[in-house]
């Protein structure tokens, strides 16, 4: 694998490993979140359940005030006062406790006169575009005769809340059922609140009327409950614990839905669609509504409960990953840097080996192979003609008196002399197979692999030696340098001596001389014939 393919691999890696470490991360914020939202729920939960005490215990109020008028026909303002005030002290959410008695037309005259020796100017009224009038002429009339606490509510003091249709018809739903009913969210600015209400109306009886007819009939009054919803769900709130959670109430008793709290901060719808959690619960129906809460957590409850957990292993994984590569981008680097160290030396030392051994076999004077080079050719030579069962041809040159040589024309000049012998015999020789080696002194070698006939060779290297015309003045056989030469040929097989191959040219060398010098003596076999041919006289 070259480096670029272990790069590519080292930065898949590493994504690879960020990403498992930012899954980690994420999956385990996913469990935070889920632990997070049940805790949020469970809190929420929590809140409604107070929400819902708060509700009924509203309502028992309403049936604790309705047990006085039960208990007695004529109940007197201040013993409505006295109870209503026990309540209140207790509900801080209550905007106003009344008694409402129905009053038909004919009673109206004398229940306005008796009313007013309490409360001097007391009048039955309703509502109008410009403000607070007596009251039109008709059937009955519900005005609130007792209200407790009386300041901050007088002027409601004789307000008939059978004036308003939907009320009248609550009230009448409530009169047919014997049950306390509840109008939706209403202003509370009749009662000097700014706050939204809502008004439960609880009726009571002359008697215990069993039918519906007799419930019309013996309809004695309404005793009426005005809460404030800001409080009230205020109060519930801050009866659990935990803060930091954002409500809406609203009322979905029928098929639109009217908000009647919120405590949402600015933007809180930009906050319902940023959020994560949104808990949409519905209360349990009282009094004929059916409400529900949304809750959404604030940023604060979330930070506070989250962990730094996810965060960490995200980031530590990926800077450890990070790391890791790096690391190991350092160890790619450095073994690759080895490996090229590592390459260059082994190719200079290749390089070393092989001058080296060219040295080894190449001899320092005339630079053509040495008497190693050609033993270990004619090593080779030799068994790959015993395979083959091919020639082998051997040729042995010796300059002819160079001992005369070296005496008339001095040793540098010998040097030379043999310097140019030998390269008049590399030119010789064509074949690329052909070995010209120095054999020592003033002696050389010629080895002719898949060669029978040396004959030739022979003659062309004494011939071109002898037409260098190298002066030797001295010398007995002629005016310029001569070789002797000695040749043999063979066939190896397993048997065949390669000593006794060697001495053969040797043999035909020495009998060159003898025979007078400047020729090519063959070696005749002489293992058979002990005879020696001259070939070539000069
Ligand atoms: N200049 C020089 N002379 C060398 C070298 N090697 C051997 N010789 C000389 O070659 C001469 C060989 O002499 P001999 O063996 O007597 O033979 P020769 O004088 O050539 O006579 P024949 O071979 O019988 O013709 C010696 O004087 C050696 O000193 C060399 O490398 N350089």
């Amino acid at each position: 694998m070259n480096f670029l393919s272990k790069y590519i691999l080292l930065i898949a890696a590493c994504f690879v490993g960020i990403g498992f470490s930012a899954y980690m991360g994420f999956s385990l914020y996913e469990k935070e979140s889920k632990v997070i939202e049940q805790d949020f729920r469970k809190d929420v939960d929590d809140k409604a359940a107070a929400l819902e005490r708060e509700i009924l215990l509203n309502i028992e109020v309403l049936y604790a005030i309705k047990g006085l008028f039960d208990s007695s026909s004529e109940v007197t303002s201040q013993e409505f006062s006295r109870i209503a005030r026990s309540f209140l002290v207790r509900h801080h959410d209550i905007q106003a406790l009344e008694w409402v008695p129905k009053v038909t037309s004919d009673q109206r005259e004398a229940f306005e006169a008796a009313q007013r020796r309490e409360s001097p100017g007391f009048e039955i009224i309703e509502s109008e575009v410009e403000g607070m009038i007596s009251a039109s002429q008709r059937e009955s009339y519900f005005p609130v005769s007792y209200v407790a606490p009386f300041i901050g509510n007088e002027q409601i003091l004789g307000y008939d809340l059978a004036s308003n249709e939907e009320r009248l018809w609550i009230m009448e739903r409530a009169t047919d059922l014997d049950k306390p009913l509840s109008t939706s969210g209403v202003s509370l600015s009749s009662y000097q609140s700014k706050q939204r209400g809502f008004i439960i109306f609880l009726p009571t009886y002359h008697g215990e009327p069993s039918t519906l007819f007799k419930r019309r009939e013996q309809l004695r009054g309404f005793v009426v409950g005005v809460y404030r919803i800001d409080d009230m769900f205020g109060s519930a709130i801050k009866r659990t614990s935990v803060q930091g959670l954002y409500f809406s109430l609203e009322d979905n008793t029928y098929e639109t839905v009217s908000n009647l709290y919120s405590n949402f901060p600015e933007g809180g719808t930009t906050l319902l669609s940023q959020t994560a959690f949104i808990y949409k619960k519905s209360l349990t129906a009282f009094s004929g509504r059916q409400w529900s809460i949304t809750a959404v957590p604030s940023a604060g409850y979330v930070a506070e409960r989250r962990g730094r957990l996810p965060y960490i292993i995200a980031i530590l994984g990926s800077l450890l990953v990070l790391l890791g590569a790096l690391y190991i981008y350092a160890l790619m680097r450095r073994s690759a840097l080895i490996e090229r160290e590592v390459k260059q030396r082994t190719h200079d030392l290749n390089e070393a080996k092989q001058k080296l051994e060219a040295l080894s076999q190449t001899d320092s004077l005339t630079k053509i192979s040495n008497r190693r080079c050609f033993d270990e050719s004619l090593q080779a030579c030799w068994q790959h003609a015993i395979r083959e069962k091919s020639s082998i041809g051997l040729i042995m040159i010796d300059i002819d008196h160079f001992k005369l040589y070296n005496d008339t024309y001095g040793h540098l000049a010998g040097d030379q002399c043999l310097r140019e012998v030998a390269s008049a015999l590399n030119q010789t020789l064509n074949r690329k197979t052909d070995l010209v080696a120095r054999y020592g002194g003033e002696e050389f070698v010629v080895l002719l692999p898949h060669t029978r006939d040396c004959i030739s060779p022979a003659k062309r290297c004494q011939i071109n030696i002898e037409q260098l015309a190298l002066p030797h003045e001295s010398s007995p056989t002629s005016e310029y340098v001569t070789v002797s030469v000695g040749v043999t040929s063979i066939c190896p097989d397993k048997c065949s001596d390669m000593q006794a191959f060697t001495a053969e040219a040797d043999r035909a060398l020495y009998q060159a001389k003898k025979s007078g010098r400047n020729r090519v003596q063959v070696f005749e076999h002489e293992r058979t014939e002990q005879a020696v041919a001259v070939v070539n006289q000069a």
